[in-house]
């Protein structure tokens, strides 16, 4: 494995840190030789849209970081003021036939690696992180979140419907009442509401602090038996998880089956094309 001293990228108050993958041009991975905790950044400018690029090698990182025994994970974006924009719409309008398969797959096996994982999980919130962005947020175990970002699943905003194990993750932290209305009307939070209601679990005033604060809430399992702490997650997530992998063909065919609908298209290339005159203005 390669071992490079990454000095000049991180916080000086930071020792040392190992830099995992490199390989990978959409996702890094670095590993705090003092703390043990990974920190996973995403990289896919302009706004980190998943597409399946971006999927792959999310997962691929989540795998290395579990397979290097490191103490947590640390979800956060390299742009500095979008997490993630969530799903590349462009993987969803007029798509490539089989390519759309491989896309909706792998976005399952992250959620199933990231929400299953194993090491306990933190999302930096550095910057808006609608839909797909607020989907990897929301799988982690504890969130920290920048002021005057956005965060929330706004699916419906976009005449689409979000899969039961995207609402399956939003009720594993907010009240069903408050989960059922808020993608019943796609609403997006600002950090302050979204604090309020639960979605986040702390305001943080700079990507440093909110790195820090997430280290510290890993640190708070560091006396505690790892297997008994890995299981007694896996009890609370696997009936989550346990029906996705049931149903993860039935998944891909509803999928298919809705973003094909004529109706569906129609509404993506309009909100495609606002995101694109917005952008001009
Ligand atoms: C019964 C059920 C069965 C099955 C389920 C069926 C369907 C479920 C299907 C899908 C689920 C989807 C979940 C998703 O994640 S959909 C994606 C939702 N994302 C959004 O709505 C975010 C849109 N973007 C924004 O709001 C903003 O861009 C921003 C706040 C993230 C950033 O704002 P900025 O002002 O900083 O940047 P912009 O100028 O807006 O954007 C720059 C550039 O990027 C393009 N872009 C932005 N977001 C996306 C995106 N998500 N996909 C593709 N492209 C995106 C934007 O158009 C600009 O492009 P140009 O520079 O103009 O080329």
């Amino acid at each position: 494995m390669m071992r490079t001293k990454l000095l000049s990228l991180v916080p000086r108050a930071t020792v040392a840190c190992r830099h995992m993958s490199s390989a990978t041009k959409l996702t890094t991975v670095e590993v705090n030789d003092k703390t043990g905790i990974a920190t996973l950044t995403m990289n896919r400018p302009p706004v980190n849209g998943l597409n399946l690029e971006l999927l792959r090698d999310l997962q691929q990182s989540i795998e290395e970081i579990e397979g290097n025994k490191s103490c947590g994970l640390i979800l956060t974006s390299s742009n500095p003021t979008i997490f993630s924009a969530g799903l590349d719409i462009l993987e969803m309008y007029k798509p490539d036939k089989e390519r759309i398969r491989a896309f909706w797959t792998q976005l399952q096996d992250v959620w199933l690696a990231l929400y299953g994982s194993s090491v306990p999980t933190a999302a930096a919130i550095n910057g808006h992180s609608p839909a797909g962005g607020c989907l990897l947020a929301a799988s982690c175990e504890y969130r920290v979140m920048l002021p005057k970002f956005t965060i929330g699943l706004n699916e419906t905003q976009l005449g689409i419907v979000a899969p039961q194990w995207f609402m399956s993750t939003y009720l594993s932290i907010l009240p069903r009442r408050e989960a059922e209305r808020s993608l019943n009307q796609g609403r997006m939070f600002t950090t302050e509401e979204a604090l309020r209601v639960g979605l986040v679990d702390e305001i943080a005033s700079s990507k440093e602090e909110a790195l820090a604060k997430c280290a510290d809430f890993i640190a708070t399992f560091a006396k505690v038996n790892p297997l008994a702490r890995s299981l007694t997650k896996q009890q609370f997530r696997s009936a989550d998880l346990q029906q996705l992998e049931n149903e993860r063909v039935q998944d891909l065919e509803k999928f298919l089956f809705f973003i094909n609908q004529p109706a569906v298209q129609k509404g993506l290339g309009i909100y495609l094309e606002s995101l694109k005159k917005k952008s001009k203005n």
